[in-house]
């Protein structure tokens, strides 16, 4: 099933940061976007993955398909590399957690609290849990911040690997990833309309 949004409206604090955005990404392809800072690309990201509602047009094959890391990696910091995993697992009504901790080299700090890992290891902490939600469409916002080269290239084989088990990824990002993508440049899409708040309940 595609991922499609039709001529989608966005805000952020209740002004318009894009309109007229159209995209389809299908199983087995990644999506990435650009744009400057400031442009939108959270901001659609968010759109999508269901934490604010768009202020027009349609998203669909998204919902429950869609697996979301924002920013912030929002591990549990008591707990353990594996009892992270673990609980994230459990909330997707999962349980096999050994295949993300070695995608992403985490065996060898598997007892560690997540709360003194490195920035690098948390995050690839934080991208392993994509891989125990079992859910095709990973919606990712600057995955590869704080990651070294090899931890980038580790996360670019997860990306492939689950592209290859007909997952979908739609990816936020400044770098190159090596992946054989689409890229949709969200500039053009900037809304030129600054609405007021009685004009919005016109829409
Ligand atoms: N919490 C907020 N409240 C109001 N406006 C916000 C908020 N967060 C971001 N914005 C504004 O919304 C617009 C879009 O921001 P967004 O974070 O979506 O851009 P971005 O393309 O992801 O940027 P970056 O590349 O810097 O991450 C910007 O003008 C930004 O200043």
């Amino acid at each position: 099933m595609e991922l499609r949004a039709r001529d989608l409206a966005v805000a952020r604090g209740g002004v318009p940061v894009l309109q007229g955005v159209d995209f389809a990404l299908a199983p087995g392809r990644t999506l990435v976007l650009r744009g400057p800072n400031g442009s939108g690309k959270t901001t659609l990201l968010r759109t999508v993955a269901g934490l604010q509602p768009p202020l027009a047009g349609e998203i669909t094959g998204a919902g429950e398909r869609i697996a979301y890391a924002a920013h912030a990696d929002g591990l549990k910091a008591t707990l353990s590399v594996d009892e992270n995993l673990a609980f994230w697992a459990r909330v997707f009504g999962r349980d096999d957690i050994a295949r993300a901790r070695a995608a992403f080299a985490l065996d060898e700090l598997r007892d560690r609290p997540a709360g003194s890992l490195s920035a690098g290891q948390k995050r690839r902490l934080g991208l392993a849990r994509l891989m125990v939600t079992g859910r095709p469409v990973w919606v990712l916002d600057e995955p590869t911040v704080s990651l070294d080269a090899a931890s980038v290239a580790l996360f670019a084989d997860a990306v492939r690997a689950h592209l290859g088990q007909g997952g979908a990824a739609l990816i936020a990002t400044h770098i190159d990833l090596g992946l054989d993508a689409d890229v949709l440049d969200v500039t053009p899409f900037r809304a030129t309309a600054r609405l007021s708040a009685s004009d919005e309940a016109f829409l």
